[in-house]
């Protein structure tokens, strides 16, 4: 179990269980002279094509030549290997930083508080009638009252129950259900682009030449370019397809591109390899054989790397043997390794035309190199891929997935910011945040950019982009300081402006220009070209910004973010999902809107359950010290009934109700539960059943068991009834009929008690009822009238709730002064 660098040979290697790529990858020997023995050869990120992962399968292996048998070195084992980091995630998750668990551990600490002062009350009360040991057993019945024991299973069992309907209805996997409570908070969710909101398929809709540093006319049909050019035999050989079973495998990119050119890729056979010296990975030569003298062989492989946003190979030609280096990737990477004079003027144009409508671009270069084998075998990367002459551009077409836009729509709805984190290109970027609905057509976007990256302190520049037309709009105060003003406060996705910018600008941003980044974390709409360590970084800084922050990703290069996120949801369920608290098996953008309805509803639960639990406990404690206070209890059966028949059943009722499935609402639920709202219901309602506890327990002085034992029997069901929230985030009551059966069963049970109770149970619970008819009737006043005025209270209190407290007047009275003194 480790992960090891390959040194000799190639491998085939599928990693679909660690990154979700179905298509298998090639590993290339690390080619590096003194590699693995001396320091600085092997660097993480940058050879990755190079590292066979833990738990990942090789297809297939080769040696290459003479070079002797496939060798590889291990470098990791066990708990340190990319699996064993996965399997610590899962086992050792991240703890959840959640102010609704926070809270109720404060509230514990509470109750915790007045446990052991009443526990002090009630030994030293009992010691004038009780020897010290009954005394304490007095006093520890209170503590296991006041903090109840089910608490923590009370809880879990409201998240289960969401964990189960997530996995039913949507397909959705959840890991750890605390993690769908914190669900329910998010107000940031963050997409990936490529096979998130567009599919894993692309089509390619033509090549656009580059000739003696001008842009050709752009051609749909690639086979159609002669044999003999380079571009043809880059668009043939620069990829890292290859073949296992009879059938070629790669990245989907790389498929379509081959595929499109018409040309034929042969390997080495085991029985054959000595045919191809120098080492051929692979042979390439146009189908048509009146062009066989164009056969190539690739000697090299440079795998993609995200965090390079290219890949090469070096290819010799078999009629001349000469060697070339073709390179293809991110067109702006690739125009900053060709030689300058070479780049043509228009190509950013050129570049925008296809970026604006969502394309994704590729552009692809060539170098023909004169050194002899063995020196190219060990020159390193950065040596081979510089001084390029391009050859063109490939064009793509991503198609979005079906649902992004209603997605959108309904999350904006909701106040929950939507952003774009992408490895793409701006543009492309912006084109499919507009198509997707994510850039709403009333909302302005700035990009922001650096003139100059190479000197440090160059000014910003702010581009306006509106629709397809870009507006340069230079350094502009009034845009900075319109980024500052809207930065105040966190924003909630409604604001007009917006920012977009691209991964090296975010970082320029965050060392030069540390003012800005608050703002830009709040009005950023669209973060192109960006790294995997940046797309995680970004996902920290939203939450130290405040953001409940949900990542949407396919895993392969968001895992960082995934994992990082207060829920991370993976649209892929390879291994690496497991960073992620949520898997969603139809890789549909829908499954986010299935998780926050999911997680909205948990929380709405959790808060109601736990106020039952915290309202039941300090019921049941205002009854026995009530009923200390006369040196009586309830008996066995009152107990087991209470905390059996009644709490439990109900705590289990509250639980597993649905979440309401409508549109999501723009009201989030709330998350502190020492809040005003929570806090204020829950203290009134003590209240409320503290007094109708004292008055029963006055109006029947003669059957004081009888009155405490009935009217508490009651509250425990009317708080359940009081602490039921339906609508918006949850299914309404009128829905849950197993609740409202069982409540109509309590009470008609505890009225059967008070008034027609046989002689057995009468014996069974203890019951010293009341002979007079007019003392039941008067606990029946005071019952109907608790419940009355527990409901109509209740009501008035979750409207209270809502409304704007006075620090939002507060907020509400500076906006109008910025916008009166705006209007001067
Ligand atoms: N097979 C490939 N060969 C060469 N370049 C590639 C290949 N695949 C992607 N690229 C380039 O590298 C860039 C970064 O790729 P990366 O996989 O990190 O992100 P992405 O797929 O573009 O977007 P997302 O982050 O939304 O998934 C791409 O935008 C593209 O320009």
């Amino acid at each position: 179990m480790c992960d090891a660098v390959l040194i000799h040979g190639t491998c085939i290697v599928d990693e679909s269980t660690l990154t979700g790529e179905s298509v298998p990858v090639t590993k290339t020997a690390i080619w590096r002279e003194g590699a693995v023995v001396g320091e600085d050869i092997y660097d993480e990120r940058v050879d990755s094509g190079s590292t066979l992962y833990c738990g990942t399968k090789v297809v297939q292996s080769r040696k290459n030549g003479r070079e002797g048998e496939v060798l590889a070195v291990c470098i990791r084992t066990g708990f340190a290997t990319t699996k064993g980091a996965v399997v610590r995630a899962v086992l050792y998750p991240p703890p959840l930083d959640f102010k609704f668990e926070k809270d109720s551990y404060k509230f514990v600490a509470c109750l915790a508080a007045v446990a052991s002062i009443a526990f002090v009350y009630t030994v030293y009360d009992k010691l004038r009638k009780h020897t010290l040991i009954h005394a304490i057993f007095y006093g520890l019945d209170l503590i296991t009252i006041v903090v109840p024991p089910a608490l923590p299973a009370a809880m879990t069992v409201g998240s289960m129950h969401a964990q189960a309907r997530l996995k039913r209805r949507s397909a959705v996997f959840c890991l750890s259900p605390r993690a769908i409570n914190v669900a329910g908070g998010i107000d940031c969710v963050c997409f990936d682009k490529t096979g998130t909101l567009t599919e894993d398929t692309l089509d390619l809709w033509g090549v656009v030449p580059i000739e003696n540093g001008q842009i050709c006319q752009p051609t749909r049909d690639p086979s159609t370019v002669p044999c003999d050019s380079h571009l043809s035999a880059a668009l043939a050989s620069c990829h890292s397809l290859t073949i296992v079973k009879g059938e070629l495998v790669g990245d989907p990119l790389d498929l379509k591109m081959f595929r499109s050119n018409d040309w034929i890729l042969e390997e080495p056979q085991m029985d054959n390899e000595s045919q191809f010296d120098p080492p051929f990975t692979s042979v390439l030569r146009p189908r048509r054989q009146a062009e066989l003298r164009t056969t190539v062989g690739v000697v090299k492989q440079l795998p993609f790397s995200s965090d390079l946003s290219r890949m090469s190979v070096v290819c010799q030609n078999l009629t001349d043997g000469k060697f070339t280096v073709y390179c293809k990737g991110a067109p702006e990477i690739i125009f900053s390794l060709c030689q300058p004079q070479l780049v043509p003027r228009d190509c950013e144009v050129t570049l925008q035309h296809y970026t604006q409508k969502g394309y994704r671009v590729i552009a692809i270069a060539y170098r023909e190199l004169e050194a002899p084998w063995f020196e190219i075998k060990t020159t390193k990367r950065e040596d081979l891929e510089w001084n390029l002459n391009p050859l063109g551009l490939i064009v793509f077409e991503n198609p979005l997935k079906p649902g992004c836009s209603e997605v959108m729509r309904e999350l904006h709805n909701a106040n929950i910011r939507t952003i774009m984190v992408t490895g793409d290109n701006l543009q492309t970027a912006l084109s499919v945040a507009r198509n997707c609905e994510m850039i709403q057509a009333d909302k302005s976007i700035q990009e922001i950019r650096i003139s100059s990256l190479a000197c440090a302190h160059s000014p910003l520049t702010f581009t306006s982009v509106t629709g397809i037309d870009i507006n340069p709009v230079n350094f502009n105060e009034k845009i900075v300081e319109n980024l500052r003003i809207e930065g105040e406060e966190k924003s909630t996705g409604t604001d007009r402006m917006c920012v977009a910018l691209t991964g090296e600008t975010w970082s320029y941003i965050k060392i030069n220009a540390p003012e800005l980044v608050s703002n830009i974390l709040n009005q950023g709409i669209v973060f192109a070209r960006m790294s995997p360590g940046q797309k995680q970084q970004l996902v920290q800084d939203l939450q130290a910004q405040g953001f409940c922050v949900g990542m949407v990703g396919d895993g392969a290069n968001d895992c960082g973010a995934l994992g990082a996120a207060n829920a991370g949801i993976s649209l892929s369920d390879a291994e690496a999902s497991a960073a992620s608290a949520f898997t969603a098996r139809t890789r549909g953008v829908h499954a986010v809107l299935a998780v926050l309805k999911e997680g909205r509803a948990a929380l709405t639960t959790s808060f109601g359950l736990f106020k039952y639990m915290a309202a039941y406990s300090l019921t049941e404690f205002t009854s026995v010290m009530l009923l200390y206070s006369q040196d009586s209890n309830f008996s066995d059966l009152q107990y087991l009934y209470i905390d059996l028949g009644l709490i439990t059943v109900f705590a289990y009722l509250l639980s597993h109700g649905p979440p309401s499935y409508g549109a999501l609402v723009k009201n989030a639920p709330e998350t502190s539960l020492l809040s005003r709202g929570p806090l204020l219901s829950l203290l009134v309602q003590l209240g409320i059943m503290g007094v109708f506890q004292m008055a029963a327990f006055y109006a029947v002085p003669h059957s004081r068991n009888y009155g405490i034992f009935v009217i508490s029997s009651v509250q425990y069901v009317l708080l359940a009834f009081v602490f039921f929230h339906g609508p918006p985030h949850r299914a309404p009551m009128s829905q849950d009929w197993l609740f409202i059966g069982t409540t109509i069963l309590a009470l008609l049970f505890m009225l059967y008690l008070m008034f027609f109770p046989a002689d057995v149970i009468e014996k069974l619970f203890d019951l010293k009822s009341p002979d007079k008819v007019k003392d039941r009737l008067l606990v029946l006043f005071l019952i109907l009238a608790n419940i009355f005025s527990a409901i109509v209270i209740e009501q008035i209190l979750r409207i209270y709730a809502t409304l704007p407290r006075w620090t939002d007047w507060h907020l509400l009275a500076q906006r109008f002064y910025r916008i009166c003194q705006s209007h001067r």
